[in-house]
C-alpha cells in the first residue's frame, strides 16, 4: 500500500541526508521521483545535506498545487514512482492535503521531510497537518544531541548565542552561524526552558558568581 510517511526530527539530525539517500536507492533501480521542497539554505530548487551532497528539485512555492503538478507531468508523458518532499515544515496545510491525495488517488509513496516545531516550540502548520494525515510519523535514528550530551529534541533560535524567543516563525538559517547572525542551536527540553545555549552555559561557568568563594573574604 503506498504512504504518506512524515520522518521527522529536530534540525541538524540528518533528514535531508536521508532524503537523499531515499531517492538515490530508488533511482538507482530505475524509479523515478519528483522531489519538492521549499526555501532550502542552499536557494531556491535545490535539496542540499550538510554532508555536502545537493540535488535538483521542485521549488513548492506558496500556492502552488503539488498534486496539480503530478498529474500534469504524467498526463505529459512523464513517469512518476514516488515523491520526496524536504522542508515539509513550510509547506501550507493545503499542500499537505494533496499530498494525501497523491498517496490516495495516485497510489504514490509520499516521503516528507522536517522539523514539527518552531523556536518558540510551536507546530509549523505544515508538519501539524502531516501529524494529522500521515499513514506512518518516523523518528530519525541518528539523534542530534543538546551541548549537555542528552538528546535534542528542540530548535532555539539565537543571536550571538543567546536564545531569542521573539520573531517571524519563518526565519531560513542555520546551525553555527557568524556572530550577529541569527542562527539555531538544537537542545534538550530542559535547557530550551531554561534558555540556556552553549554559549550562555559556558559564560555561566565563568561567571564570578558560580566561582568558589575564598573562607577569608
Ligand atoms: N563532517 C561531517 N561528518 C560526518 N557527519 C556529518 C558531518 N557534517 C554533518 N554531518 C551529519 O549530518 C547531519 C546533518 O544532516 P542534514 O541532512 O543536513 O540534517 P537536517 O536535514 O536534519 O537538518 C548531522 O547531524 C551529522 O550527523
Ligand atoms: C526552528 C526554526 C527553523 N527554521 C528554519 C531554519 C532552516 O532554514 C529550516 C530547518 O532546516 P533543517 O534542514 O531542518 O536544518 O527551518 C525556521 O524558519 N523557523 C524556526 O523556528
Amino acid at each position: 500500500m503506498p504512504e504518506l510517511v512524515f520522518f521527522s526530527g529536530t534540525m541538524d539530525c540528518g533528514k535531508s541526508t536521508l532524503a537523499l539517500q531515499i531517492g538515490h536507492n530508488r533511482s538507482a533501480r530505475g524509479l523515478q521521483g519528483v522531489i519538492f521542497t521549499r526555501d532550502d539554505r542552499a536557494g531556491q530548487g535545490k535539496l542540499s545535506s550538510r554532508l555536502g551532497l545537493v540535488t535538483d528539485a521542485v521549488e513548492a512555492d506558496e500556492g502552488m498545487d503539488v498534486y496539480a503538478h503530478i498529474v500534469d507531468r504524467v498526463s505529459r508523458g512523464g513517469r512518476v514512482d514516488y515523491v520526496i518532499v524536504d522542508e515539509a515544515q513550510f509547506l501550507a496545510p493545503v499542500q499537505i492535503d494533496q499530498l494525501a491525495r497523491v498517496v490516495d488517488d495516485l497510489g504514490l509513496d509520499v516521503f516528507a521531510f522536517g522539523i514539527t516545531t518552531d523556536f518558540r516550540t510551536k507546530l509549523f502548520p505544515g508538519s501539524q497537518r502531516l501529524i494529522e494525515l500521515a499513514d506512518r510519523i518516523e523518528a530519525l535514528q541518528v539523534e542530534a544531541l543538546c551541548w549537555c550530551g542528552a538528546r535534542a529534541t528542540h530548535n532555539a533560535r539565537t543571536v550571538d548565542g543567546e536564545m531569542v524567543v521573539e520573531g517571524a516563525q519563518v526565519v531560513v538559517g542555520d546551525v553555527n552561524r557568524q556572530a550577529g547572525e541569527v542562527g539555531y542551536e538544537v537542545l534538550c527540553r530542559r535547557h530550551h526552558r531554561r534558555r540556556l545555549t552553549a554559549e550562555t552555559a559556558r559564560a555561566g561557568t565563568l561567571s564570578p558568581d558560580v566561582l568558589p568563594v575564598a573562607a577569608d573574604s
